[in-house]
């Protein structure tokens, strides 16, 4: 996947001011602080929102999965019936995937989970659902260090051969998952 020369701004405030990279298979953490732009580029690259200027190459009928910044889960359902509303019929799958990241198997509504583990079931639904690309916006906030080194061991078997990209203030994520960074420069 290539960015190319891509601008945003809201109103008066630029966001992205000329930004190029390219993202080959693998994971590419994209890094800056809070604030800056990387929600933005994420949506722009999921077509949730529109560039200024520039273009995205390279993900032209590429199947995306994504986990928002917000859980966005069917809080009344269970874990695993949040999984397999994206993919059918994928019970067994699904069920391995709660097991990998240290998720209950029981009915209980996600509603009743901590905010820990909506974002364990956020990252596994991405990770179930059929995809060429993952776009992960901030996938361990409020995750402790067992969860998070779940997180990044089922990420790293699982994204294996797609374009991975992930937004992140911690350079820890990039070091962890030996990942190629772009850093989105101060504006
Ligand atoms: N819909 C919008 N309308 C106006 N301004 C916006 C909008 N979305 C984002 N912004 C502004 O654009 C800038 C970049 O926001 P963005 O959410 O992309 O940053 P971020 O790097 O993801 O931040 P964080 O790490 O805090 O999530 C911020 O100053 C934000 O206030």
């Amino acid at each position: 996947m290539d960015v190319v020369h891509l601008w945003k701004a809201y109103g008066d405030k630029l966001v992205l001011r000329d930004l190029s990279f390219s993202a080959p298979p693998g994971v590419t953490c994209i890094e800056a602080p809070s604030g800056g732009g990387k929600t933005t580029l994420l949506r722009i690259i999921l077509g949730l929102e529109k560039a200024d200027r520039g273009r995205v190459e390279g993900l032209e009928g590429a199947r995306l999965a994504a986990v928002f910044q917000e859980d966005r889960l069917l809080l009344h359902a269970a874990a695993i019936e949040n999984l397999t509303f994206v993919r059918a019929g994928a019970e067994e799958a699904a069920a391995e995937l709660l097991e990998e990241l240290g998720l209950p198997l029981s009915g209980q509504p996600v509603a009743e989970f901590s905010g820990g583990m909506r974002r364990r079931v956020a990252l596994a639904r991405a990770l179930l659902a059929p995809s060429d690309a993952l776009v992960l916006d901030e996938p361990f906030t409020g995750l402790d260090t067992q969860s998070r080194a779940a997180c990044l061991a089922c990420l790293r078997r699982r994204g294996e051969g797609k374009v991975v990209l992930l937004a992140s203030h911690n350079p820890q994520d990039a070091r962890e998952l030996d990942a190629r960074v772009v850093r989105l420069p101060a504006i």
